[in-house]
């Protein structure tokens, strides 16, 4: 965490960084760039961006996905009474609303060209067409843009304007997923089993040591935000007490299988299913696939998976020597 941007909790020193980047560019007004999986705090470092850039307007998110040319030029610039059925009167846009401030446009990867045309427009000139009116408009709002996808290959594959690409990839922030820097994940448990509690009017609880062990070796898919709403859960199912390393692991495993295809698609197929047999399994089979479950979960890390498999690692280790029959 820096004292420059509390709300940001870290102490990775890529993250560290890119918010020292994000103060230098802050008072630019400068169009900005932050690329990064899901969940993984694209809207936090834009807030954060405004809150360091001394604008007095006002900060606004809004998701364009999806967004048609005419709903995306509808939402940012407005519309004069009368230009289409419905157009009761006149509409101001976000472009307009969020003057002297921050105007975020999330998940940016899927805009059709026309949209892409009207934005480069905005970001180069400060100049929009409000729909159904023929002169200009101008606002200094600042844009910041956000995406999960990656704009280059979009570029290369004719998906995304090379212009607009250009002109966006001077400031790029590019926020690494939770999983490639995990000595954020202590500071993150503490903050969120703290504000769980929090919210549940609870006491904070404590919990297992080799909780952090167990964490550093899941790949959080969905991020910060998966990993907050995994605490959120094991603190409201806690009861009030310890959180319990096996809560968390029922938890891991339950996101994991979630996550795993259905049969033979994309996605993990390197962690066996639990559930694999078309008879009712021997006791010696079901202890197999879950030692060979928690081992791909815990990616071979056999303390990892001798904490999830609630034995120690001498134990699991007994267990992987092969038998003479
Ligand atoms: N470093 C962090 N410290 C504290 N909270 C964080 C951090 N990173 C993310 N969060 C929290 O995780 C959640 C998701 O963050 P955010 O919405 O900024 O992600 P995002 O990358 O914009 O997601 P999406 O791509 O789905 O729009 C939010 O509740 C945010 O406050």
């Amino acid at each position: 965490m820096t004292v420059r941007f509390p709300e940001i909790i870290t102490q990775n020193s890529v993250m560290g960084d890119l918010l020292q980047y994000l103060e230098l560019i802050a008072p630019s007004g400068q169009p900005v760039l932050i690329l990064g999986e899901t969940g993984v705090g694209k809207e936090l470092f834009a807030r954060a961006l405004h809150d360091a850039s001394g604008r007095d307007g006002l900060f606004i998110a809004v998701n364009v996905a999806g967004l048609d040319d005419h709903m995306f030029s509808d939402t940012l610039f407005g519309h004069v009474k009368g230009t289409y059925t419905g157009a009761d009167s006149d509409r101001e846009g976000l472009v307009s609303r969020a003057a002297g401030g921050t105007l975020f446009l999330d998940e940016i990867g899927d805009l059709a060209e026309p949209a892409q045309i009207r934005l480069l427009r905005l970001v180069q000139e400060q100049e929009y067409y409000r729909l159904g009116c023929d002169t200009p408009s101008r606002s200094d709002a600042r844009i910041v843009i956000a995406t999960n996808r990656d704009l280059r290959r979009a570029m290369n594959d004719g998906r995304f304007r090379k212009d607009l690409y250009y002109r966006l990839f001077a400031h790029q922030i590019p926020v690494p997923p939770l999983r490639s820097r995990p000595d954020d994940i202590p500071l993150l448990l503490d903050s969120f089993v703290r504000y769980a509690a929090q919210s549940l009017g609870r006491e904070v609880p404590s919990y297992h040591p080799e909780l952090i062990t167990l964490l550093g070796s899941y790949s959080f898919p969905g991020n910060v935000r998966e990993f907050q709403a995994m605490v959120f859960e094991a603190v409201a199912r806690s009861g009030g007490g310890k959180i319990s390393l096996d809560l968390f692991k029922e938890i891991i495993l339950r996101e994991r299988s979630d996550a795993l295809p259905a049969q033979g698609g994309a996605g993990r197929p390197e962690v066996p299913p639990v559930i694999a047999f078309s008879r009712f399994p021997t006791l010696k089979e079901a202890e197999d696939l879950l030692i060979a479950q928690a081992l791909a979960l815990a990616k071979s890390n056999q303390g990892v998976a001798a904490a999830m498999l609630g034995i120690s690692r001498q134990a699991l280790n007994r267990r992987l020597q092969p038998k003479d029959k």
